[in-house]
């Protein structure tokens, strides 16, 4: 949960409304609601069309540079690539531009080496060589439509593997002032242009359709639109941050590009992003006919929306204007904390858009801009997450999964829901068993309550939200037919009481009517998978039995644990991982041990959280130095929102594993005696904070009392960087024992797991890349002084003690 919140990312909800200023402003003090990882939309001038501005700009250049040959990105800038065209090789990317008898130069798009369409800095090289070539030169030429041949989507973006190979980046402000060029181009052909999307249209894949004068979409459930850029701390370089406040507004394009979050095909109609929604099958010739349309003139350009007197207040005159860019940078600098770099060049790229609308230093500036971002450490780090991800996607076990199409989960509780939801929403017949029906009425309400405000949010069609419901087959103890049922299931994953006598007396009625390929996964956080799996009377088939621990909300959490025991086979290992990634979770195999990657990670962070309550440093002061360090919430918090008896039982647990001095140094009886007192956390209203007041969570007199008591009247003045040190320190260093002791594989399991899992500062990429920038010399030096002062809780694993040595760095 607390990650999804870290990476959710600003989000800026729309002001709309009511007509007086007053009101005005009072909607913008609350409707501008930013989360962190984004960022907000621009203002833009009420001709509504950037590309006009910009046309009207753009002279033609005399001709765009003919390439000598693809560039690829590499050593310090862009170097050339082998590729050469020939007659007979004329194209790698553009194979199928097709002229149609009525002049429509069809271009799809097509990269013959990956599963996407990117904007390499080769694909641009050919599109100029293409596009003079075949189009520009050709006066048969009418109009344009602009597709891809790839059912995997429109284009992904820029390539980001190229952006991050440029080691000066400075050199990318010359490439994408190419590509600027080369936009300008296309449109001083002066012929109507269309691009026509099926699949998701990211990035620059999206930048290079703004371009266009008409956008067609899909309305297929992959069909998506957006500027994620700054969630890989850039921002749309190819003219984004000025032609998308021109086409949908300042608000809305804020809106996008400082969340990144994606726009499905009917909310891109409402909004003006897109002028036509189609089924996938009739997209291109549907486009083909508009372009046609369009050069005749039987088919008219859309008309901008009509702006609410509201909207043009806020977006059109100087003091919503003011109001407006006030609300959104306080929002920034909210949910930011000052962290992310990448929102306020987008915020700042609008404003000056807005200042310079004629001419096409705007576009100067934003390349510029972009070039700046792509060289922060902010950047690198997230870059680092996305290809870490992608890394980890392909995670092989040595064998071939087991073809699964039927997944039955046992315990139809959050998790065992969210479980079967996920699992619905994949493809897969899902079978939800509980003990009573109550218990599985329960379970199933859960899942359709999300379903519901998918579809009443526009996330979900009721086609598909018919199909995930009907996949579902409830089952209980009272269901006579539930064994027949799951005489068919090809995985069965249990999410039941963290009990192991509960979970062995599952396996057994399971195995004794489940085939013999079904693989059985248990959802435990705590007992260990080889005890479960031990054989016995009633576990026959061991091998079968993996570990895969979710988080908690399963729908929202990205991060899985995959943890195999010793005899687990090959096959039932890949088979949990194949099903993990289809869910659509980042799955990191981890060794089975006590509290597996992510809650090991976090037993010496709640020591050292007791350990500095206890020396009387304020809750408060706690929450914010961990928040300014880039957490989602504090420590405090955390243990709120997760409960202080959870909390409390992975403290004990863990102390009472092989972590040895890394659980000491702290007091967590403080967690267990307020469990005595009730004091449950948020759930039950009272936690170290009380949630029942109307000003928010507050600390209270009992609380306050119990404090006194805990620290003996100690009041701490420690420096915020001191907290977060300590606190790092511990999580760090754990994380760096997992590596020394292959509780996980590499470092980029070990950052993305912290990162997904408990919401490690994203800006920092994670444990081992924050080590690496920080400098691992520094960092055994620093632990050693802690450990010096306040004992050896401290001391660094053996693996940072060599790294340090030896000036290793871990990426
Ligand atoms: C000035 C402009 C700047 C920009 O445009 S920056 C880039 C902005 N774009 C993005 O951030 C989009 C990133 N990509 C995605 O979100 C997802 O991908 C998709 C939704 C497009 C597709 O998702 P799925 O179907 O699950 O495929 P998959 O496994 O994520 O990706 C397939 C392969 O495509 C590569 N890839 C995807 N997008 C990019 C990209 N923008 N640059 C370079 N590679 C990309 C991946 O790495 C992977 O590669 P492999 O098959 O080797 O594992």
């Amino acid at each position: 949960m607390l990650l999804h919140t870290a990476i959710k990312s600003l989000a800026l909800r729309q002001c709309s409304g009511a007509a007086t200023r007053q009101r005005a402003s009072t909607m913008l003090a609350r409707g501008v609601a930013l989360r962190l990882l984004d960022a907000p939309r621009a203002v833009v001038p009420n001709n509504n069309n950037a590309f006009s501005t910009a046309a009207a700009a753009m002279e033609a250049p005399a001709a765009a540079p003919v390439p000598k040959a693809s560039t690829e990105a590499s050593g310090g800038g862009v170097k050339e690539s082998p590729f050469v065209p020939t007659p007979e090789r004329k194209y790698r990317f553009f194979r199928n531009v097709e002229i149609t008898p009525a002049g429509v130069a069809v271009v799809r798009f097509d990269n013959p080496d990956k599963k996407v369409n990117t904007l390499s800095f080769a694909l641009m090289r050919e599109a100029q060589s293409m596009w003079e070539t075949e189009v520009h030169a050709n006066p048969a030429v009418r109009s344009v439509v602009f597709t891809s041949a790839k059912e995997s989507g429109f284009i992904a973006g820029a390539d980001i593997f190229d952006i991050s190979s440029v080691e000066d980046k400075s050199t990318l402000v010359p490439v994408i002032e190419e590509a600027l060029q080369f936009f300008l181009r296309m449109k001083s052909k002066n012929v109507p242009m269309v691009a026509a999307i099926n699949g998701p249209a990211l990035g620059g894949g999206l930048e290079w359709a703004l371009w266009c004068d008409y956008r067609i979409c899909t309305d297929s459930s992959s069909t998506k639109l957006g500027l994620p850029e700054v969630k890989l701390g850039l921002l749309p370089g190819f003219g984004g941050t000025q032609n998308l406040p021109a086409l949908v507004g300042i608000q809305g394009s804020m809106d996008m590009m400082l969340t990144g979050k994606d726009i499905r095909p009917a909310k891109a109609k409402k909004m003006g992003l897109v002028d036509l929604v189609v089924a996938p099958q009739s997209l291109e010739s549907v486009a083909i006919s508009t372009a046609e349309g369009l050069a005749n003139g039987t088919v008219q350009k859309s008309k901008p929306k009509k702006k609410s007197l509201m909207n043009r207040f806020i977006e059109d005159t100087p003091p919503g204007q003011y109001m407006m860019w006030d609300k959104v940078k306080k929002m920034v600098d909210k949910n930011t904390g000052g962290n992310y770099p990448a929102p306020y060049a987008i915020v700042d790229c609008v404003q000056y858009g807005l200042a310079h609308q004629s001419g096409l230093d705007k576009f100067k500036h934003e390349r510029e801009e972009f070039a700046k971002l792509a060289a922060t450490k902010e950047s690198e780090a997230l870059i680092g997450i996305f290809d870490g991800m992608n890394q980890m996607k392909k995670h092989s076990s040595g064998a071939e999964p087991i073809k699964v199409k039927k997944v039955a989960v046992m315990g139809a509780g959050l998790m065992g829901a969210g479980i079967a939801q996920v699992s619905a929403e994949k493809g897969y017949e899902v079978l939800l068993k509980d003990r009573d029906d109550v218990s599985l009425g329960r379970g199933i309400t859960l899942m359709n309550d999300n379903w519901e405000k998918k579809y009443s949010r526009g996330r979900m069609t009721k086609y598909q939200y018919n199909l995930n419901t009907s996949r579902v087959t409830p089952l209980s103890d009272q269901t006579e037919s539930w064994k027949r049922h799951f005489e068919s299931a090809d995985l069965v994953i249990e999410a039941v009481f963290e009990s192991l006598e509960l979970k062995r007396k599952i396996i057994q009625q399971v195995e004794s009517v489940t085939p013999d390929h079904c693989v059985f996964a248990t959802n435990t956080s705590a007992i260990p998978i080889a005890d479960i799996a031990a054989p016995g009377d009633e576990v026959k088939r061991p091998e079968n039995i993996v570990g895969m621990h979710y988080f908690s909300p399963v729908p929202s959490m990205p991060l899985l644990e995959i943890i195999p025991h010793g005899g687990t086979s090959e096959e039932a290992l890949a088979t949990a991982f194949a099903v993990g990634n289809k869910q659509g979770k980042t799955c990191v195999v981890v060794k089975d041990v006590p509290g597996f990657y992510v809650n090991r990670c976090l037993g010496p962070v709640l020591v050292e959280t007791s350990a500095l309550v206890k020396e009387g440093v304020p809750l408060e002061k706690l929450d914010e130095a961990m928040k300014k360090f880039g957490m989602p919430v504090g420590p405090i918090t955390l243990i709120d929102e997760v409960g202080v008896d959870v909390a409390s039982k992975v403290a004990s647990f863990l102390s009472n594993a092989d972590l040895g001095k890394r659980m000491g140094g702290g007091d967590i009886s403080l967690m267990s005696k307020m469990v005595e007192k009730g004091w449950l956390g948020k759930k039950s209203k009272q936690g170290f904070f009380t949630y029942t007041g109307k000003k928010g969570k507050t600390i209270g007199p009992e609380v306050n009392s119990y404090l006194r008591e805990f620290t003996g009247g100690r009041v701490s003045n420690m420096s915020e960087t001191n907290i977060q040190d300590r606190i790092a320190s511990r999580l760090v260093n754990e994380a760096a024992k997992c590596l020394e002791d292959g509780i996980i594989d590499n470092p980029v399991d070990g950052d993305i797991g912290l990162v997904f899992g408990i919401g490690f500062a994203p800006f920092k990429g994670g444990p081992f890349r924050y080590m690496d920038a920080v400098g691992v010399t520094s960092y055994v030096d620093r632990m050693n002084r802690f450990a010096d002062e306040l004992g050896d809780q401290f001391e660094p694993c053996q693996l940072l003690k060599d790294y340090a040595a030896s000036g290793k760095r871990f990426h």
